[in-house]
């Protein structure tokens, strides 16, 4: 069974270092002439992977958006997971989960079991109960071939107090989960499966990148403020790991297929000026 380090190594190779994410905001479905319930919920998701499905790397569904819609939403969302899937791009869960570790085991099983209805490639998670915590999902995506992408210094400005405090030991709390996470991918090749997620956003932080050997989701370029030409300030020589993260720059071009996939295209030349090089 092939590792997601190694299907996501593939999966860039040979679509490009880019991720879109299907974010159905209010806003955007009437900005679409879509109705702000199910419907367009789905009608939506439909016209993204109809759009992208066959041509971008990984698509980054956002959990809240199909939630907010209760049981009727998951449904879509589990739909969209399922026709994503057949259209070959990886599909990374933004879900952000995190909990005691018995209770982690059965976010696991949601998310990385392949008899689940839930089941994607990878999907976010948050260390705030302690990066050990997550070592069932850490256990069950090497099981299964599956991923996680752990939170380490997000995108929004608020997060700074928390990801950049010291710890006893003089690290950032970020730096703790960075080199946590390098841990696990210790000897996987060619690309370890467990990911940290670095806004865009933040500037040069000094943190320590380096040994992570694993990819490095970048969100919060576009919409957020950041530009391609970032990722150089805030990878340095960690760039050739960054999947950059887009959802509304790319999304608002919608719901014309044809000008969605120009959206996208036009995102992945941007990143690839910057990480080309790298
Ligand atoms: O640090 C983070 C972590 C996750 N996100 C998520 O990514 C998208 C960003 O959407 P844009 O429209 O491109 O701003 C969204 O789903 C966030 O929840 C993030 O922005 N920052």
């Amino acid at each position: 069974m092939e590792s997601f380090g190694g299907r996501l190594h593939r999966a860039v190779a040979e679509r490009g270092p880019l991720c879109v994410g299907i974010d159905p905001h209010p806003g955007l479905l009437a900005r679409w002439g879509l109705s702000d319930d199910v419907n367009g919920l789905e009608r939506f998701s439909r016209i993204v992977v109809e759009a992208l499905g066959e041509r971008v790397a990984v698509v980054k569904p956002q959990s809240a958006f199909f939630e907010r819609f209760g049981s009727r939403g998951v449904s879509v969302l589990e739909s969209t997971i399922r026709q994503l899937r057949n259209s070959g791009s990886l599909v990374l869960l933004d879900v952000k989960r995190g909990d005691i570790g018995s209770t982690v085991a059965a976010y696991a099983s949601a998310y990385l079991d392949p008899s689940s209805p839930l089941y994607v490639d990878a999907l976010t998670a948050s260390p705030y109960l302690g990066v050990g915590s997550l070592a069932p999902m850490f256990e069950l995506a090497a099981t299964h071939g599956g991923g996680v992408f752990v939170l380490a210094l997000t995108s929004n400005p608020e997060g700074a107090a928390v990801q950049r405090a010291r710890t006893a030991d003089g690290r950032t709390v970020a730096q703790t989960v960075i080199d946590e996470i390098a841990q696990l991918n210790r000897g996987a090749e060619p690309l370890g499966s467990f990911g940290l997620v670095v806004g865009a956003t933040i500037g040069d932080t000094g943190h320590d990148l380096s040994a992570v050997h694993g990819p490095l989701l970048a969100p919060g370029l576009g919409a957020q403020g950041a530009t391609a030409a970032d990722l150089r300030t805030v990878f340095g020589s960690s760039l050739p790991s960054v999947l950059p993260s887009y959802s509304r720059e790319v999304l608002h071009a919608g719901p014309d297929v044809a000008a969605l996939r120009a959206a996208a295209d036009r995102v992945l030349t941007e990143c690839r000026a910057t990480l080309g090089g790298a």
